[in-house]
This record gives structure tokens, C-alpha cells and sequence, in this order.
């Protein structure tokens, strides 16, 4: 009998334990067992074990986080963590390995892969969706859904108070968050970092000057992703205050985005893969990513999710551009310029 191992690693993301229940109960259909390393990477290497068995699986899709625990642990890019993780597997009789993670994690299993003869399946789990090869990532559309509750009350207490807001939301250095939230939380405006060209200081500051002289007693909410303003949102904010001599608050949504519990698409999302994956193993891939495309789920070899960018969605850039203006133009009465 087959013995298969699950890992979970880097940014946790809602979604991954539904992912985890497809995956044991998969492989136990199959007959084969399952075994769970906590921490991630640090977890093989340390030997931090745990036995998955069908019956643990009841009430954890629900659940946020992830039951297998995670880290970030950068000593795996050494060769000889990747020889001790390998020397751990093979203690255990583990023919297959499933990592669930993001571009960092994939880089794990694609270095493991060539220092261990077992099986290696990624499998996407990352809020950020920056992974190329699939249409979407576990744990993705949850965080939207997050950013867009938060962004709704916001803007509730902004309406009232006719304030300007800066928002800022994860993605580390991709925009998909910053896009989709901004388009769903009918934002003013978007900063994220795939905008060419970037929109300047000068010209953020005049939209919102517009819009207030325009109309003084609305809210004016811009979505901004972390990591591309130097200094942050509260930087910004500042900056914005001193150019429009309108206070203009900073609030950076962090961590509540990670957290919570996955929403119905990202767990239908993770028991799809989670099957995948073993289905993958049972077929003898090794070195892939399962991913999914147009709801079709595919095999994409794991070094190509890494090593090529993801463009976000242009017609969906295209759209929150042309809303913002529409906005604009409807309240400065420019509808037919
Ligand atoms: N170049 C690499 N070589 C080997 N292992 C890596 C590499 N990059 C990341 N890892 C491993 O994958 C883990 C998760 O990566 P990280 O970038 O933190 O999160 P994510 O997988 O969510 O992008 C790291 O903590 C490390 O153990
Ligand atoms: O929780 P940490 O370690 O501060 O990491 C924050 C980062 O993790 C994320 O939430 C998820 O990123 P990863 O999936 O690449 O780990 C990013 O959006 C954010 O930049």
C-alpha cells in the first residue's frame, strides 16, 4: 500500500483544510494512508508527523487557517534540507508528496524533486492568486470577499462623514486582490502594481480634489495594494492630506484577510484539487502543479507556475477604469466629454 504525505506551507489561505479532507479521503479510497507534516518544509525535516485518517476530517473544511499548521522556513533552500526532508520520506515509507502553497512553496517542492525519488504535486494555496497556470488559487476569492465586507463598512462611515479613505490590501507583489476588491468595493480608485503607467501623486490627488469640489459631502475610497507605495498607505495618506488639503485617512486592512472561513467557491475550489491531486499521484505524475483553467482542472509542470509572471485580467482592469471615470464624470456632470 501507498503511503502519501501533505504539507501545508507559506501564507496560509481559507480553503486549505477542504483541501486537506479531499485529499485523506481520496487516498484512503484508494487504499492508500496519509500522513501530515506540521509546519511545512520545517515539519519534514524536523519529523513533525501526524496521521491523517478519514475520521479527523469531519468539521475542518469549515475551518480557516490550516489544521497542518504552517511556516516560513527559509533553510529549505539548502541542499541538505532538502536531502534531510528526503531521508525523513523515505524513513516513512512515503512514495508521494502533495504541497499546498504558494510560488514559494512551489519552488520547495520543485528543489525537493530533484533531491528525492517519491512523487512531488503542488497543489495552489496562496490569498494572492500570483501563481501562473491557474485561473485561481485556494483562498483567493475568500480574501476578496473579505477585503470587500471591510471596504463596504468603510465606506458606510465614510458616506456619513464625507471622508476620504486610503485602503490597503495583501497580494504581496501582484494586484488581484487590490484589482477584484477595488471593481467589487466600487472604488474611486485602484493603485496596484501591474498599472503602466503607475499613476502619480499629483494626479491622485487631483481626481480627488475634483470629485470633492464636485461633490464635498461623498466618500472617495482608493484601493491600494501593500508593498508599492514607499511607506504605505499611512505614507500616502499623509502625502495626499498635504495635496489636497482634505484629510484623507490610511486604513491598511492587513491579516483579517487571511483569516476566516472559506466561502463555498474557495472549498468546491479545494476538494477539486485535493481529488486531483491524488488522482495525479494514482496516474504517476511527479513535478506538477494541478491547477484550473475555464473550470477545467489541469497538470502544469511546477517550475512554469514560478517562473512566468500571471497578467491580471485587462478586461477586468479595463472595466475598473472605466467605471472610475464614469464615476467621475457623473459627478463633475461630464457624462457626454
Ligand atoms: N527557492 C526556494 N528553494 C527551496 N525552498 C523554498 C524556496 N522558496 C521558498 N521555499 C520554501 O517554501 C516556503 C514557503 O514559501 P513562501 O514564499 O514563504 O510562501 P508561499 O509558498 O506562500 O509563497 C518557504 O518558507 C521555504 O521553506
Ligand atoms: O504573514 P506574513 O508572513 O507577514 O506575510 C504576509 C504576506 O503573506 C500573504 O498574505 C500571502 O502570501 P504567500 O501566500 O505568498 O505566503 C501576502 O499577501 C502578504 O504579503
Amino acid at each position: 500500500m501507498k503511503k502519501i504525505a501533505v504539507i501545508t506551507s507559506g501564507g496560509d489561505a481559507p480553503g486549505m483544510n477542504a483541501c486537506i479532507r479531499a485529499i485523506v479521503l481520496t487516498a484512503y479510497q484508494h487504499g492508500m494512508e496519509v500522513i501530515g507534516f506540521r509546519h511545512g518544509f520545517r515539519g519534514i525535516v524536523e519529523d513533525l508527523n501526524q496521521p491523517l485518517h478519514p475520521n479527523d476530517m469531519r468539521l475542518v473544511s469549515q475551518r480557516g487557517g490550516t489544521i497542518l499548521l504552517s511556516s516560513r522556513y527559509p533553510e529549505f533552500k539548502q541542499v541538505s534540507a532538502a536531502k534531510a526532508a528526503a531521508q525523513v520520506l523515505d524513513a516513512h515509507g512515503i512514495g508521494a508528496l502533495v504541497v499546498i502553497g504558494g510560488d514559494g512553496s512551489f519552488r520547495g517542492a520543485h528543489h525537493l524533486n530533484q533531491h528525492w525519488y517519491g512523487q512531488v504535486i503542488g497543489v495552489p494555496g496562496t490569498i494572492d492568486n500570483d501563481l501562473a497556470g491557474t485561473d485561481t488559487t485556494i483562498g483567493f476569492t475568500t480574501a476578496v470577499d473579505t477585503a470587500m465586507e471591510a471596504i463596504d463598512r468603510i465606506r458606510e462611515t465614510a458616506e456619513a462623514m464625507a471622508r476620504v479613505f486610503v485602503i490597503e490590501v495583501m497580494g504581496r507583489h501582484a494586484g488581484f486582490i487590490g484589482l477584484h476588491a477595488a471593481i467589487a468595493g466600487s472604488a474611486e480608485g485602484m493603485l496596484v502594481p501591474e498599472l503602466e503607467p503607475q499613476p502619480k501623486l499629483a494626479e491622485i490627488a487631483d481626481n480627488i480634489k475634483r470629485a470633492r469640489s464636485a461633490f464635498p459631502d461623498s466618500s472617495y475610497i482608493v484601493v491600494v495594494s501593500e508593498n508599492l507605495w514607499p511607506g504605505g498607505v499611512s505614507q500616502l495618506a499623509k502625502e495626499l492630506t498635504q495635496a489636497t488639503g482634505t484629510t484623507c485617512h490610511a486604513a491598511p486592512l492587513g491579516h483579517i484577510q487571511r483569516g476566516g472561513r472559506p466561502n463555498a467557491q474557495d472549498r468546491i475550489l479545494s476538494m477539486q484539487l485535493g481529488q486531483a491531486a491524488v488522482h495525479a499521484i494514482i496516474d504517476g505524475a511527479s513535478g506538477h502543479m494541478i491547477g484550473v483553467e475555464q473550470g477545467h482542472v489541469v497538470e502544469v509542470p511546477i517550475h512554469l507556475t514560478f517562473e512566468r509572471d500571471k497578467p491580471l485580467d485587462l478586461r477586468l482592469v479595463n472595466l475598473q477604469r472605466g467605471l472610475q471615470q464614469l464615476n467621475f464624470a457623473s459627478k463633475v456632470g461630464e457624462e457626454s466629454a
